[in-house]
């Protein structure tokens, strides 16, 4: 489980400026949260701070009962051994020059310390290609020479490398378009009941929340304005500003995905 309590993020500046202030916010074991909001409301600062890559200014961190706030030493070792972030651009976690085999190959041995040797980390990584979907005649190619589906299936087989307790997903399918989308979305479904790992969906795509989330956030302006269940923030937004973010999305009404319930083609 992973909870936030009270955190705000400022960065320096000059001038100083509060991207997140003071949010609350829980992601329960097994869960699939939905952070959603409009650009700039602050969902990658949450994304940083929670794995320790941007510094909490005030407030305190959990994940899984131990304190992770502004990681150091043991706490950083503790929490990059159980959560990973996943980016939008996959092509920023990917050594251009090296086989898409080798980059998972390298993120299991990492994950794994010198508790594998070379032939059996070779072997789990092409299990984990396996296991996203992606075909072996791309498994001995270069990430240029991948699409960008493929490339995010990479990226989240290299996250899977270290057996997560949490994955946080920012954006990552904002960049594809539609039909790659759902299948990316139906594989993080089918990885979530498989290996019971938490999941963290961050998307200004309120349709994408509405397919995979069970709880829903809504930031605006670096604060939290509603949260609860996914049927209650989408068929009962209390908040106008809720309310206005729906009303503008004519796909959840519409033939698109709409929740969780439903099964998209492909
Ligand atoms: N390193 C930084 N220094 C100063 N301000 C920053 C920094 N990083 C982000 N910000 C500001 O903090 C605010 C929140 O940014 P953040 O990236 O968290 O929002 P977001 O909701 O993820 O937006 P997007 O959907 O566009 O990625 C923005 O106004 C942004 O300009």
């Amino acid at each position: 489980m992973l909870e936030l309590e009270n955190v705000e993020v400022t960065y320096p500046g000059p001038p100083p400026f509060t991207a997140v202030k003071g949010i609350n916010l829980s992601v329960p074991t097994g869960s699939t949260v939905g952070l959603v909001g409009e650009s700039g409301s602050g969902k990658s600062s949450i994304a940083r701070a929670a794995i320790g890559l941007t510094p909490v200014t005030k407030g305190r961190i959990t994940l899984d009962g131990q304190d992770v706030t502004n990681p150091k030493g043991k706490s950083l070792r503790y929490l990059r051994g159980r959560a990973q972030l996943v980016f939008q651009d996959p092509h920023a976690s990917l050594n251009p020059r090296m086989e898409i085999a080798m980059a998972v190959q390298e993120a299991v041995s990492v994950a794994t310390g010198k508790r594998l040797n070379s032939r059996e980390c070779a072997d789990a990584a092409l299990d984990l290609l396996d296991k996203v979907g992606v075909p072996k005649a791309a498994m001995r190619r270069y990430p240029h020479q991948l699409s960008g589906g493929q490339l995010q299936r990479v990226s989240i087989a290299r996250a899977l490398a270290l057996e997560p307790s949490l994955m946080i997903l920012d954006e990552v399918t904002a960049s594809l378009d539609v039909s790659v989308q759902a299948r990316i979305l139906n594989l993080l479904r089918q990885l979530q009941r498989e290996l019971d790992v938490s999941m963290l969906y961050i998307s200004h795509d309120l349709s994408v929340i509405r397919y995979l989330a069970d709880h829903v956030y809504v930031m605006r302006h670096g604060e939290m304005v509603e949260a609860g269940t996914a049927d209650q923030v989408f068929d009962a937004p209390q908040q106008e500003y809720t309310q206005a973010l729906l009303s503008a999305v004519p796909t959840l009404g519409g033939s698109r995905w709409r929740s969780r319930h439903d099964l998209v083609a492909g």
